[in-house]
């Protein structure tokens, strides 16, 4: 893997890939070495990832990797409120790409459980439930949308202050008004301190939000993906 840029002015690493195909490799690289790493030092690991349709080409490789898969516990960062094999599931696109071939054995804890009643009860059983997972995660890999949100933590979402506060449960019901479903959504105090943090972010449209958001890092809520400024933070990008 090629070494990555710093973004100049910040502490932000930048891989650029030539395409998906070559992002994904790379970031299978650095996410495998990771979950090794965390596997070696503690027999299990956490990983954190991301809904949405960019991590699909990442997903599908890593499903191939050579790991000790049955001590790897797997999350989505949040998930719509949708029945689970809807394809808006972020769930169903984990299971679809991921818990395939070698990787078909890894533990996927989902954050709305079956017979939830709504979103508020389902987030508040799951914060419970994944309360014993090995935090803080070995490896995290968020995406972001172009508003600089990341995980369903939205800008302008009424409970997004909750999401970002310190002492925010595991998991928080977000009713982002962009959005045509009520979303559950790791927390910021959550999704911080993995020890690796990684933006996987394709298109010129994602590298002008990421620019935007590094410009203003300090005013949070107006785009949730300044929470990982604060931590070292590892951005695969490719056009
Ligand atoms: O459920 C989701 O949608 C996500 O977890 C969300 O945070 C996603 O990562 C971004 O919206 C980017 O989504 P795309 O990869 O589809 O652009």
């Amino acid at each position: 893997m090629k070494t990555p840029e710093v973004i100049p002015g910040t502490g932000v690493a930048l891989y650029r890939g030539e395409d998906s195909r070559t992002l994904a490799e790379a970031l299978t690289v650095r996410v495998v070495d990771q979950l090794r790493q965390a596997l070696t030092q503690h027999g299990e690991a956490l990983l954190v990832v991301s809904g949405g349709r960019t991590p699909e080409a990442f997903l599908r490789r890593l499903s191939a990797a050579d790991l000790d898969w049955a001590r790897v516990h797997v999350v989505p960062t949040d998930e719509r409120w949708v029945a689970k094999d809807d394809p808006a599931r972020n769930s169903r696109m984990i299971r679809q790409f991921l818990l395939q071939h070698r990787a078909a054995e890894a533990q996927l804890h989902e954050l709305v459980s079956d017979g939830q009643a709504d979103p508020v009860a389902a987030a508040t059983e799951a914060s419970t439930r994944l309360r014993e997972l090995p935090w803080p995660a070995a490896v995290v890999v968020l995406g972001m949308g172009e508003d600089g949100h990341t995980a369903s933590l939205f800008p302008g979402a009424p409970e997004l202050q909750q999401g970002l506060a310190k002492d925010a449960p595991l998991v928080i019901a977000m009713t982002p008004s962009s959005q045509d479903t009520r979303r559950l959504s790791l927390s910021a105090s959550a999704l911080s301190g993995a020890n690796a943090t990684l933006l996987l972010l394709q298109g010129e449209g994602k590298r002008k939000a990421l620019e935007l958001a590094l410009a203003q890092p300090q005013a949070l809520s107006e785009r949730p993906i300044r929470v990982f400024f604060q931590q070292p933070l590892e951005v695969f990008w490719c056009p």
